[in-house]
């Protein structure tokens, strides 16, 4: 990658074509959850690490690659994936690595910053500081070269014998250190503590890698609110925290920002003010969901598919909204839904921040995107839902992330190949459904093209990837939109 240079920077679309995504591949620090801290590392399960990587996140930067940066790949899968290379091809740190400058690697950014003797120095003091270190230990971390010390920030370990402090093992959801909103950034303030270091790593290379350099005046930081310093007890009132998957920009002008388990309230209103301020967007969306574990952001229960497609969780649907699936006596005696209860939807314009228009439903809220910011036909927009809204395989595939897919371009989206009811959906609508590895042999065999796939549905293996519970959405942070 040419370091040296800014990039550019600019996403104002969840299904725009895809030019340039930043992720992470599973690093040895997912090979190192112990089930007695999975939990508190927000892992479901623990995960077998050749299998992540060989068996299923392999076949992501190959698929990404394909789309964003063809010549890094065409006609050489045989060759880099020969097992006498040993995966060179996918490790940050080898010289083998693909090193591309549209599927850029979080960990290479990372070891390019540390190059430069201050920045190494604070960010080690930062990390020793968060981590509790004692000042031996931040000694013995100033003398690791650049792509040990870049190791170990990620893994928590330099030898794979004694750890220094915790891995990150979350850092493979690129999509919760920070959103491309047109061409700024905003930077997350994790809920979790589990994901407090994978923040402030971001933010060191958002600020200083010259890939950024001509965005850094771009950078919104939210801050707490002097209130929650002088609550007493360590309280989590008033703190502020915003995670990317919270965030998504469908349109130039329009950005929607959950409240969740991982967003709350006072961050929202914040992340809406500043970038109203800035005159980033004109209308901003604040959809206020049950604060759940299954839900822990808004992108865990719709993404967008193309200009008139969604894929949502049923419980968010118009019909269940309005308890409309239920028998007569019932919908006469109006028997209320919880989710009624606890969805909120506000829509914020610039001009007129204090008159906001409400929507009843999340189906309310996505038809009308489609229809008022893409000018589709009403009728012609489609909102598919988890597990086909067949119980309860819509909360089963909603929870191994049916709705977190991701776009390359309109209506061509990556999923778990596990979800099957969802699936089934997808080809009710109309969809091709294609499974990864045929894919990329017909990619690579020349049979077809990566820019002529219309309307199809990407299989992904997913038996290791989904334990970490995230999908496609979630472990990519897209930096280039058309
Ligand atoms: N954008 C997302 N939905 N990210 C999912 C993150 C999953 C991760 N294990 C966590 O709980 O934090």
């Amino acid at each position: 990658m040419a370091s040296s240079e800014t990039h550019r920077i600019n996403v104002s679309s969840e299904v725009g074509k895809l030019r340039a995504v930043l992720i992470h591949s599973p690093d040895s620090g997912l090979g190192k959850v112990v089930p007695s801290k999975a939990q508190d590392w927000l892992f479901e399960d623990i995960v077998h690490l050749n299998t992540i990587r060989a068996g299923e996140y392999d076949y992501y930067v190959k698929l990404l690659l394909y789309f964003l940066d063809e010549d890094k790949i065409k006609g050489r899968l045989a060759h880099i994936d020969a097992p006498e290379r040993d995966r060179n091809f996918y490790k940050p740190d080898h010289p083998d690595f693909y090193r591309s400058e549209k599927v850029v690697e979080l960990q290479v950014l990372l070891m390019d910053i540390l190059k430069d003797a201050a920045i190494k120095s604070q960010l080690v003091a930062s990390v020793c500081a968060i981590e509790a270190c004692s000042y031996e230990v931040q000694c013995r971390l100033m003398e690791y070269p650049h792509e040990v010390l870049a190791r170990v920030f990620f893994s928590g370990t330099s030898d794979e014998s004694e750890l220094i402090f915790p891995p990150v093992p979350n850092f493979i959801f690129t999509r919760d250190i920070g959103i491309v909103i047109n061409d700024h950034i905003l930077l997350n303030k994790p809920m979790k503590e589990a994901r407090k270091r994978e923040a402030l790593i971001a933010k060191y290379i958002f600020f200083h890698h010259p890939v950024f350099a001509g965005y850094r005046s771009n950078i919104i930081e939210l801050t707490d609110t002097q209130h929650h310093f002088l609550l007493p007890n360590d309280s989590e009132a008033e703190r502020v925290t915003l995670e990317g998957g919270d965030v998504m920009v469908v349109s130039k002008n329009h950005v929607l920002i959950g409240i969740s388990e991982r967003t709350n309230t006072e961050a929202a209103a914040q992340a809406v003010k500043r970038l109203f301020e800035k005159k980033v967007v004109e209308k901003a969306t604040v959809i206020k969901i049950p604060n759940k574990r299954d839900y822990m952001h808004i992108d865990t229960v719709f993404t967008q598919v193309k200009e008139n497609v969604w894929v949502m969780l049923g419980d968010f649907s118009n019909e269940r909204m309005k308890g409309l699936q239920t028998d007569e006596v019932h919908r006469v005696l109006g028997v209320p839904t919880r989710m009624a209860h606890e969805l909120k939807i506000f829509q914020f314009r610039r001009e007129d921040p204090a008159n906001p228009q409400l929507f009843p439903s999340l189906e309310d809220l996505l038809t009308d995107i489609s229809v008022t910011d893409f000018g589709c036909n009403p009728a012609d927009v489609h909102i598919l839902l988890s597990g086909n809204n067949e119980f309860p395989y819509d909360a089963r595939e909603q929870w191994t992330d049916s709705c977190n897919l991701l776009a390359l371009g309109k209506g061509v989206v990556l999923g778990y190949d596990r979800n099957d009811k969802t699936i089934d959906a997808f080809r009710e609508a109309g969809f091709n459904v294609v499974n990864v590895k045929d894919l990329l042999i017909q990619l690579e065999e020349g049979h077809l093209h990566a820019s002529n796939l219309k309307d199809t549905l990407i299989l992904m293996p997913s038996a290791e990837l989904s334990r970490a519970r995230g999908g496609f959405h979630c472990m990519s942070m897209p930096i280039l939109r058309d």
